[in-house]
């Protein structure tokens, strides 16, 4: 087996619909340290399982310097930001999202 690791900075945007009060309802933004971890039992014919770049275009391309508001199709928490980015990249297994060194989520795939 073999596994892929992309780690990446994003700089983005979000308020959270909860329902509870919280200053996380305010927009605000985070630096969020994203990393993919991709896996594949056979390589492709390029000798990979799939391009760090490729991994890079998919997620700095849609949420970098975004409001994820507009991106996420549902309340952009780190545990769906975590998912989302799983079903966008080819042969993810699972995601890390960082919001700060405190607030960390991993999402696996069954
Ligand atoms: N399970 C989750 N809890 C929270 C999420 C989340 O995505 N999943 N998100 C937030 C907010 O994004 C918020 O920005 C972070 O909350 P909080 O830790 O309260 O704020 P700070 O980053 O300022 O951290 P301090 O510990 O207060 O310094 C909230 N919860
Ligand atoms: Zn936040």
């Amino acid at each position: 087996m073999y596994t892929v690791i992309k780690r990446m900075e994003i700089s983005a945007s979000h308020r959270l619909k909860l329902s509870y009060e919280s200053k996380c309802e305010n927009l605000h933004g985070h630096n969020w340290i994203i990393t993919v971890y991709c896996q594949a039992e056979q390589l492709n014919e390029d000798g990979m399982v799939v391009d760090f770049t490729h991994i890079k275009e998919v997620v700095k391309g849609q949420l970098d310097h975004k409001n994820l508001n507009d991106v996420l199709p549902c309340n952009p928490t780190a545990e769906n930001i975590a998912r989302w980015i799983c079903e966008q990249v080819p042969h993810c297994v699972k995601v890390e999202v960082c919001e700060s060194e405190g607030n960390r989520v991993i999402y696996e795939k069954d």
